[in-house]
Order: structure tokens, then C-alpha cells, then sequence
């Protein structure tokens, strides 16, 4: 079983309770396209219950057990380290040798945002030239897509724009999350991590996506990345779902939300951070 987050379950104090804050309040009123140039850190990635939409927070007050799920796909070269990074966020693990994806594999992740349970359907595609037909199948309905390259083989970072524009031919434009992500960070020099930044930051802005760096070998800055993705996604497709139904809070629960059985949530007034739930 997965542990919760301590990361996210320790009060923010101080400098990084500002900071953290800031960011948020920034990332709640400007959409994250425009905030694509910021190099996001662990502190940016807490949401608290009042800043989401208040039309969602009213949506879970009324209908606290619903349960939602989003879909995110993870595009990108091969051997740049998308099961890795999978693998360290929904098994805690980190293995390695290589083991190439055939096609696709998918991971269901558990949360629990402002007190209401929420999974990520996280698709891991192959990067093989010789598997893209298959994964590319996949791609449709993606509300989140991860764009993943190597920090370490900056070639990679090159593939991205491709990789994206593959995954986005399959959606409706302007439907999708798009994040950047920078693989193996333990692997580069601070130097030279800072160098390959600038350019992705470049890129990430192109691709209007959120850049973030990670390492799935030790683990840094992957729960914090996907928290956030979480966050967005859940955001983004409770309003969607609210302004696409007619009367709104009287339609929730259709759609494809899935109804728990029993009413396990409760959904507390404080200020209730993303957390991660046993897997
Ligand atoms: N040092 C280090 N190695 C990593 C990291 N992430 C992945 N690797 C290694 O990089 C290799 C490729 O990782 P995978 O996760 O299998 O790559 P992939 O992108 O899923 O590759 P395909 O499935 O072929 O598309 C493996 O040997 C991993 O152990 C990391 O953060 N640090
Ligand atoms: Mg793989």
C-alpha cells in the first residue's frame, strides 16, 4: 500500500506557505498556458479547497460521493523513462534495466481532492517507432497529456513538439493538459540541468505546457508532478461537466461520473489539500 504523501500532508509554513500560495492563486485565475513559462517546484503543486472554481467545491458539497476519472497519456522517445516515472508514482519502485512497453499499458491512480475521491487512468505508451501505431490508438479522450523527454539526451527534447502534435491530432482542440516533463535528473550536473531548462522552458512555452523535472530513480519531484496533473485535471473537467449540462448542479452524478456505493467521503470546511489515498 502506498503511504500518503508526507510532502503534501505537512502544513506549508512560512516563505513556501507564501510562496505556495501564490502560486496557487496564480495558477486558479490565469489558465496554465500562460503560466508555461514558470518552472514549476514542489510548493506550486498544493490546492487548496477555496481555490478551486466555486461551482466545483458547491458541486462536491451537494454530491460528495461521486467519483470521477480522467485519462492522461504519456507521449515520448523511447528509453526516456515513461514507465519509470509511472512506475516510481503508482508503485514506488524504480527498476534498472530496460524493459521496453509493447504498445500500451495503463495504471488506475487513487486520490482524494478537497475531500472527494478521484482517479487518474495513466496510459504509458511505447516510444518504439515500430509500436506507435498501436499506441497512437490510445490517445483519444486524453483530458491530460505528458510529453516526456530525456534530461540527460537532449535529441529527446527535440521530439516532443512531434510526439504532441501526434497525441493532439486524436482530441478536441483546447481539451487537453499539457505538460512537459524532463526525465532523470539525477543523471545531469546541476549546470547542465540548468542549461537543458532554459531550452525546455523555451519549448514548454511553444507547446503551451507546464514544465517540470523529475527523477524517477530517486524519486524527486514525481508525487509533487502528478498532484498537480491531478489537481488540473479534476478542475478542468468538473467545469467542463458543469457547463455542459443544462441546469448544472442538478445534473452531477451523470456524465461519466461512477457513484460509490456508500458515502465514505466527508468533505471537510478547513483548507483540505490534494492527497494521495492508498493505491
Ligand atoms: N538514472 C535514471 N535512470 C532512469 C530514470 N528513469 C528511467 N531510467 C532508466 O532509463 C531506462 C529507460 O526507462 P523506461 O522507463 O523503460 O523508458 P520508456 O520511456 O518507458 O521506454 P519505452 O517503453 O521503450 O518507450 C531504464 O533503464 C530506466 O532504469 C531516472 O530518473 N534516472
Ligand atoms: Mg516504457
Amino acid at each position: 500500500m502506498c503511504q500518503d504523501n508526507p510532502v503534501l500532508d505537512k502544513p506549508c509554513e512560512g516563505a513556501f506557505y507564501l510562496f505556495s500560495l501564490a502560486s496557487l492563486i496564480l495558477a486558479r485565475f490565469v489558465p496554465a498556458a500562460v503560466l508555461s513559462f514558470q518552472w514549476y517546484t514542489p510548493e506550486a503543486c498544493l490546492q487548496f479547497k477555496e481555490h478551486f472554481h466555486a461551482q466545483v467545491r458547491t458541486a462536491f458539497c451537494n454530491n460528495p460521493g461521486m467519483l470521477k476519472i480522467s485519462k492522461v497519456v504519456v507521449v515520448g522517445d523511447l528509453y526516456v523513462g515513461k514507465t519509470s516515472l509511472i512506475n516510481r508514482f503508482c508503485k514506488d519502485n524504480f527498476d534498472r534495466d530496460y524493459k521496453a512497453t509493447i504498445g500500451v499499458d495503463f495504471e488506475i491512480e487513487r486520490f482524494e481532492i478537497i475531500g472527494v475521491p478521484y482517479n487518474l487512468q495513466i496510459w504509458d505508451t511505447a516510444g518504439q517507432e515500430k509500436f506507435k501505431c498501436i499506441a497512437s490508438a490510445y490517445y483519444r479522450g486524453a483530458e491530460v497529456i505528458i510529453t516526456v523527454f530525456d534530461l540527460a539526451d537532449i535529441q529527446t527534447l527535440d521530439h516532443t513538439k512531434q510526439w504532441l502534435e501526434d497525441a493532439l491530432r486524436e482530441n478536441e482542440p483546447d481539451s487537453s493538459f499539457i505538460f512537459l516533463v524532463g526525465t532523470k535528473k539525477d543523471l545531469v550536473s546541476d549546470a547542465v540541468c540548468e542549461r537543458t531548462e532554459l531550452e525546455a522552458i523555451r519549448f514548454a512555452k511553444e507547446m503551451q505546457a507546464e514544465y517540470w523535472s523529475v527523477s524517477a530513480k530517486t524519486g524527486e519531484n514525481v508525487k509533487e508532478f502528478f498532484s498537480r496533473v491531478a489537481a488540473l485535471a479534476f478542475e478542468q473537467s468538473m467545469i467542463k461537466e458543469l457547463e455542459n449540462t443544462p441546469g448544472h448542479r442538478a445534473q452531477i452524478g451523470e456524465g461519466n461520473f461512477i457513484k460509490l456505493e456508500k458515502n465514505i467521503v466527508e468533505v471537510p470546511e478547513d483548507n483540505t489539500q490534494v492527497s494521495l489515498s492508498c493505491c
